[in-house]
């Protein structure tokens, strides 16, 4: 699914304005109307217990003068109409009400109630505590970070232990990046209800507080313009990862689906390398070889009989290469520390190899430290950092748009792909469009979950995946492992060995998606 920013959704509205056709204001119905449909369903559950009954719920409806300010009258309208209680309050954010805001406010003014007009701080009311409020004061249209009237409700409203409701965006926060906005200008939404399409700054750490669960409404943009648009940021969702997975032959064997190489573990950290070989081994490779020190070895094997075992000439960590010339897929870095032998046999390792690497955990702190060699990277390869290893290869701390925007940069710069791992994990492609990761909880907060990642996209490449899809559906699949393990874990008690029991439930859920 893409994701538009703020000018191109405006587009996508005028687009589909002209060629469906349709009215503007009947664009602006529908979308209320799909609004009012999800409170209707969910309203049980947005108010308290101790407020069960309907004729004690409260519709708080925060207005400003642009469209967003539009749909939230539309909303008032229809809920008044199904006789749900309603305040509807308008904030004077501008002195140029939008066309469709005015029409709105003439059809909702032939009902009785009337409109609460907040023009200076002493207008501004006393939001209750067990409504819920609808915020819809700026949407797609905020051009500056909030200021004057609108920005002291939206304090007002932050100030409200009441349920709030965004339409399309929670006010004051802009579509990509907010490093410039102030978050106390933001409402701090539980729920946005987004049109079409979801937009960047919901994927972004940094608008945590403000961003609740995001639900999107399909509102009919025009398919022409959505099919022909390009996007740099694309959500990935069950159906696309679906797509990328490959139907296996009838004939098929296991020469089909390659050998992998695993390059991971050393003394104290043999764990690193069961985990990503284990992972490899249950993601599609026809074979598995594990390149480790000789005193790892007994535990790779007890823990695996189908895996093969490569011998590194020192008994403790990674120090020489094997011959690379057998294998279809090389994956390294877990657990392998930074011995000075490491990091030369990972230099040997990137001028050797023919295939495209996945490098992940200590292959990439020494990438960091050795930063001209990632120019040498076989085309294709895939780093897979969290944020603390993306930080050293970037150079700086950033925050999350910023390092997305980097990670952009780098994947273009050196043709390769990068997986920045975390909540919404995003990929970066050498083409410079991302994806961003629709599946994970932070049950996976804990050790060894990178570890399988690596063997998973390692066993999908050897599997004869190219970079691209072996990376996308890698990161897929291992969210929904990690999804489908907890629902016998709890966050707490959620490891990376759960994650690998639930891969074969997480291949299979994709014929569902
Ligand atoms: N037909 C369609 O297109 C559809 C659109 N839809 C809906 O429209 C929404 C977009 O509407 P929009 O473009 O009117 O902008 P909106 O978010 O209401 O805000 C603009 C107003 O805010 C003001 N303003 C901005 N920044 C400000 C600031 N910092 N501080 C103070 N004021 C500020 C700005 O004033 P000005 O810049 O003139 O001072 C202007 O008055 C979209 O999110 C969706 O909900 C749906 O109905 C589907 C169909
Ligand atoms: N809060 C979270 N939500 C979703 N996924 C998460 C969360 N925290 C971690 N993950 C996932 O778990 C994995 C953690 O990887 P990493 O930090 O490298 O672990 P390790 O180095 O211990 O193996 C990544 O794939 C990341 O996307
Ligand atoms: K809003």
């Amino acid at each position: 699914m893409k994701i538009l920013s703020a000018e191109k959704i405006r587009e996508a509205d005028a687009y589909t304005i002209k060629h469906e056709p349709i009215k503007s204001i009947d664009l602006m119905e529908r979308a209320a109307g799909l609004c009012f449909d999800w409170l209707y369903a969910a309203a049980p559950k947005l108010f308290p217990d101790s407020i069960s009954e309907e004729k004690d719920w409260v519709f708080y409806i925060v207005c400003g003068t642009g469209n967003n300010g539009g749909d939230g009258l539309v909303l008032a309208r229809l809920l008044q109409r199904n006789g749900y209680n309603t305040e509807v309050a308008v904030v004077h954010v501008s002195d140029k009400p939008s066309k469709d805001f005015t029409a709105s406010l003439d059809k909702l003014g032939k009902g009785k109630k009337s409109v609460i007009e907040i023009k200076k701080t002493a207008d501004i009311p006393d939001f209750p505590d067990n409504a819920i409020i609808i915020d819809a004061i700026f949407g797609t249209g905020l051009n500056r970070p909030s200021e004057g009237i609108g920005r002291e409700v939206i304090e007002k409203i932050n100030q409200s232990k009441s349920t709030k409701v965004s339409i399309d965006m929670p006010s004051g926060l802009f579509d990509c990046d907010n490093a410039k906005n102030d978050p106390k200008g933001i409402v701090r939404s539980n729920h946005i209800l987004t049109f079409q399409l979801p937009k960047l700054s919901f994927f972004l750490s940094e608008n945590e507080a403000m961003v609740g669960a995001v639900h999107i409404l399909d509102i009919g943009l025009h398919p022409d313009f959505l099919k022909n648009i390009d996007a740099t940021f694309h959500y990935l969702t069950g159906s696309e990862a679906a797509e990328m997975r490959k139907v296996r032959g009838t004939y098929s064997h296991k020469g089909t689906y390659g050998h992998a190489l695993i390059i991971a573990g050393a003394e104290g950290k043999w764990g690193a390398a069961v985990l990503a070989s284990k992972a490899c081994l249950r993601s599609g490779a026809g074979l598995v070889t594990t390149h480790i020190g000789t005193q790892g070895a007994d535990i790779l094997h007890n823990a695996m009989p189908e895996l093969m075992i490569q011998h590194d000439k020192a008994g403790t960590h990674f120090s020489n290469l094997p011959d690379l010339s057998d294998y279809d897929a090389i994956g390294v870095g877990p657990g392998i520390g930074k011995s000075d032998d490491t990091v030369r046999a990972l230099k040997l390792l990137i001028q050797e190899a023919k295939v495209p690497l996945v490098l992940d955990a200590d292959a990439l702190n020494i990438l960091a430290d050795n930063l001209t060699w990632m120019a040498f990277l076989p085309k294709g390869s895939i780093l897979t950092p969290h944020p603390g290893e993306f930080s050293r290869l970037a150079g700086s701390k950033l925050s999350h748009f910023e390092s997305i925007e980097k990670q952009r940069e780098i994947s273009q710069k050196n043709g390769i792909y990068i997986l920045l791992k975390g909540a919404n994990s995003s990929l970066s492609f050498p083409d410079g469009r991302v994806l961003i990761n629709s599946t994970g909880n932070p049950g996976m907060a804990s050790g060894g979950m990178g570890d399988t990642l690596t063997g998973i996209i390692t066993g999908l490449l050897a599997a004869q995946y190219k970079p691209l899809e072996a990376a996308a559906l890698a990161m897929f699949v291992h969210g929904r492992a990690g999804d489908l393990a907890l629902k016998n874990q709890s966050v707490e008690s959620l490891v990376a060995s759960d994650l690998i029991d639930n891969l074969g439930k997480a291949f299979e859920s994709l014929s569902h998606d």
